[in-house]
């Protein structure tokens, strides 16, 4: 069995004073990928915001690498090695896509040559600015410059939001190659349900701030019932597996 890289125990999170999230016990074992399912505004991205330590717990105990980080600002989990890629694709428009991607890197299997391998789109705009890029390819960048860093578990907020099917697939690619080619953690905050499933090996399902429904993604993919009664769905073309 693989050690558990990261572990939320009984943790509750939210703004001020609403609870958004409470109960929630997850673990990800190292190489493990996870998906975070639910509907709009069900606290999937405090979910990310509480292990990266952005949004405090206010109960409960988050530990990761075998340490607590449960009271750790988020500069500090970085350099334990979260990375996070928020919703918002937060590249710097000023400078180029290389000058974006070395700005905070750290020593470790991704540099230059592998991101650009893996996102050979990025290697054609090495020298564009940040802000002469489409959506997809900020998404890309965005991905790429946290993968920089070379962090140990990678945090993804809805990364296919809003792109076009050709990148969506592209992405999909490199997604699935980071996951299971090269082994690196992953938790996915994904609306498009039946792609998060195919990424990932786990999944969750939160509901009123709470998990309710765990399951293997594959076992869950084939199952409509439980992801129509909670996920409600955005589904691609009819399902190959629907019972
Ligand atoms: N900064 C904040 N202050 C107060 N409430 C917030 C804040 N950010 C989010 N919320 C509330 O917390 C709840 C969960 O929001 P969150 O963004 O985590 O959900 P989500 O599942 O990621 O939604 P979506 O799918 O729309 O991105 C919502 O009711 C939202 O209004």
């Amino acid at each position: 069995m693989s050690e558990t890289l990261l572990e939320l125990k009984d943790v509750r999170s939210g703004y001020h004073e609403a609870v958004v999230l409470d109960r929630i016990s997850v673990s990800i074992a190292a190489g493990g990928s996870l998906a975070v399912l639910g509907r709009n505004g069900v606290g999937k991205t405090t979910f990310l915001l509480t292990i990266m330590g952005i949004v405090r717990p206010m109960r409960g105990t988050i530990t990761f690498k075998g340490t607590e980080v449960s009271r750790l600002t988020p500069d500090r989990r970085a350099l334990l090695g979260i990375g996070w890629v928020p919703q918002e694709r937060e590249v710097f428009k000023s400078l180029s896509v290389e000058e974006n991607l070395t700005v905070a890197a750290r020593p470790g299997r991704w540099d230059l040559d592998a991101i650009y391998a893996l996102f050979p789109r990025l290697k054609e705009r090495r020298r564009n600015m940040g802000d002469q890029l489409s959506g997809g390819e900020q998404q890309m960048l965005a991905i790429a410059r946290t993968l920089m860093t070379n962090p140990s578990l990678l945090l993804l907020d809805e990364p296919l939001e809003g792109l076009a099917p050709i990148i969506v697939e592209e992405l999909t690619a490199a997604i699935r190659r980071m996951a299971q080619d090269e082994g690196l953690t992953l938790v996915l905050v994904e609306q498009h349900a039946d792609v998060a499933l195919k990424l990932t090996d786990r999944a969750i399902i939160l509901e009123r701030g709470l998990v309710a429904h765990e399951a293997p993604s594959a076992d869950l993919l084939a199952d409509r019932k439980t992801l129509d009664r909670y996920v409600g769905l955005k589904l691609d073309a009819p399902a190959a597996n629907a019972g």
